[in-house]
């Protein structure tokens, strides 16, 4: 299997891909190639051109929500499939090379997602240096390590821990973010397939668009989950792209396709809302199984659905019914005449 990540190798997105490889069955793990890109669209193209297998991206971390970047990519390909999910703990270093000190930095570069986790210890300890923008973390190292001395003074990259030690770099400054303990979650993605068995403790994650031009159509769209006693563990508002005030909503609900619960809702989006996306079911990291009410677990919408199947097979069938047709011009025409 190939699997695609934001390189070079010691970015969060490598952690999590390591993390990921972990814990997966052995039959993804047999052979491994890890296939380092400089962007998500791009490995998502390679990913749906099948020259990678898998990708994993960043899709929400804990101080900023969601990642728009994965979101609307996810959004926009109907043939992908996220399988699992991974958090990594991130926690940011300022690295230089060894003859730099903090006073000369003039230029700070970085991944965006970490320029938004550091920007108040930046703005506090290194006023006068401008941020730039690097493809990732690991690669503002990287970078920084291969630049001749000229080129590298003043200059610090922003980067994990393992990225300033993997590219020799030195260590200005330690956990630098502004919000200490603060997590990445990560989304592995196929092309469409398998969707992973329910576990009892998954998530379940779409794209809807709400049904036009209607009062309340957000909350009616919501009501599908809270009657079906399902819990939503992220919503997020992404334009659609083709003119002001069109939505789509990326949802992660919990439980699995398999959870009647789960179907029902899903069944009464897909007769409101003009699109849903299904985007995959797939076991939650923090094996965290919810506990659906007993109205709401999966026999007890299993005895309804016998209740009215029983029901059912108990009506007259059309063809019984004397005078009676299947509402054909015929049935219609049986009908007595009215009075004069
Ligand atoms: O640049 C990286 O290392 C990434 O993997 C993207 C990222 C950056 C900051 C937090 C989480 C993910």
């Amino acid at each position: 299997m190939r699997y695609g990540f934001l390189g070079p190798e010691t970015t969060f997105t490598h952690q999590a891909l390591l993390q990921a490889l972990e814990v997966m069955p052995r039959e993804f793990t047999d052979t491994v190639e890890q296939v380092p890109f400089a962007a998500v669209a791009t490995a998502t193209t390679d990913l749906l051109a099948g020259e990678i297998d898998a990708l994993i991206a960043p899709i929400e971390n804990s101080v900023e929500g969601g990642v728009s970047g994965t979101l609307d990519v996810l959004a926009a390909t109907d043939s992908i499939t996220i399988v699992a999910e991974q958090i990594v703990q991130v926690t940011f270093v300022l690295a230089a090379r060894a003859e730099t000190a903090l006073d000369d930095l003039r230029v700070v570069s970085s991944h965006p997602h970490a320029q938004a986790q550091v920007q108040g210890w930046l703005r506090e300890n290194v006023p006068g240096a401008n941020v730039a923008t690097a493809s990732s973390t690991a690669a503002a190292a990287r970078d920084l390590a291969s630049m001749s001395s000229e080129e590298a003074h003043g200059r610090a990259a922003v980067c994990s821990p393992l990225a300033a030690a993997h590219f020799g770099l030195t260590v200005l400054a330690e956990q630098i973010e502004d919000n200490s303990g603060a997590q990445t979650r990560f989304v592995l993605v196929t092309r469409e397939g398998r969707i992973p068995a329910r576990t009892g403790a998954d998530k379940t994650t779409l794209v809807v668009q709400l049904p036009h031009n209607r009062s309340g159509a957000l909350l009616e769209t919501l009501e599908m989950f809270s009657s079906n006693g399902v819990n939503l563990s992220r919503i997020e508002s992404r334009p659609i792209g083709d003119f002001l005030g069109r939505y789509s909503f990326s949802i992660d609900a919990e439980g699995h396709i398999e959870d009647r619960r789960v179907a029902a809702s899903l069944r009464a989006l897909h007769r409101i809302c003009p699109v849903v996306h299904f985007l995959g079911s797939y076991p939650r990291i923090d094996g965290q199984a919810p506990e659906p009410r007993e109205e709401f677990a999966d026999a007890t919408y299993d005895q309804a659905h016998a209740w009215i199947e029983k029901l059912t097979a108990m009506v007259t069938p059309a063809s019984e019914v004397e005078g009676a047709g299947t509402g054909s011009p015929a049935a219609v025409d049986a009908r007595p005449e009215p009075d004069a």
